[in-house]
């Protein structure tokens, strides 16, 4: 377990010490055990560097609105305190925001990117004033159930594997879930992502109805170059729902980029 004391930042690492560096960023209302099901299916030769987001897991909720230029700042210090360069960054949702952020500011810290189940703009101001509103007012155990609904594709939900999902849910933080819509409220990323020059994998759940795969399709075609990709049978999550389909694609991708052998 390491601790940036200057931004209230858990972050840990896993893998080969000195194998190529991959970042993973995870997703609003989740932490950094979002990953747990990839890990064991990725090759060998990373160094998996994990972060809880601000607001989320062990890192500190401070009082919200979050900024996303603040919370790609979190990342950079992330990789700063790893003392990693020239890594792979694999955002899911939110956490893919944060990627094509980071990209745009300091393409010196990223080599390529992975961009699951994300958009350069993902949903509405309204949206996500009312998800603020129900937060403050309801709290997240409430909110729960169609939290799950959007994450999860029905025969997921159907079988016995969704409760911790839901604990991860409900111990979140009501007040970093919160300033964290307001992150993604405010960001538009249309114009960050025509300009992004390395290379990039985008990754699509064909059931998720987050960002459905129209969505992560319209920010791949936006950037030069990039490789579009659909997980079948996948909602929101696909490194939960289909892990392995998750590591073959990410792993193909590292592997044809030439950052893992
Ligand atoms: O709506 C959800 O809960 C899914 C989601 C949207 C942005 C994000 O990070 O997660």
């Amino acid at each position: 377990m390491r601790w940036i004391a200057a931004r209230g930042l858990h972050w840990r690492e896993d893998g080969d010490p000195s194998g190529a560096p991959v970042v993973f960023a995870n997703s609003l209302g989740t932490d950094l055990r979002l990953w747990d099901p990839v890990l064991p299916h990725l090759p060998g030769g990373l160094r998996i560097i994990r972060y809880d987001k601000r607001g989320h897991g062990l890192s500190e909720a401070p009082p919200g609105p979050y900024a996303m230029g603040t919370l790609v700042a979190d990342a950079e210090a992330v990789i700063d305190a790893a003392g990693a360069r020239e890594v792979a960054f694999v955002g899911l949702s939110v956490g893919g925001m944060i990627a094509q952020g980071l990209a745009a500011k300091r393409l010196d810290l990223v080599r390529v990117l992975a961009l699951s189940s994300t958009g350069v703009k993902i949903g509405t101001r309204r949206l996500w004033q009312d998800r603020i509103d129900a937060v403050r007012r309801e709290g997240l155990a409430a909110m729960a159930p169609a939290i799950l609904e959007r994450w999860f594709a029905p025969a997921f939900r159907a079988g016995d594997a969704v409760p911790p999902w839901r604990r991860m849910i409900e111990t979140q933080f009501a007040q970093g879930y919160a300033g964290t819509c307001a992150a993604i409220a405010g960001t538009d990323l249309h114009s960050v992502a025509q300009d992004l020059r390395l290379p990039v994998l985008a990754l699509a759940g064909t059931e998720d109805r987050a960002t459905p795969p129209d969505l992560v399709r319209e920010m791949a075609d936006l950037i030069p170059g990039s490789r579009f990709e659909l997980i079948r049978g996948a909602g929101h999550l696909p490194c939960v729902e289909r892990p392995e389909a998750f590591a073959a694609a990410l792993a193909g991708f590292l592997r044809a980029t030439g950052h893992v052998a």
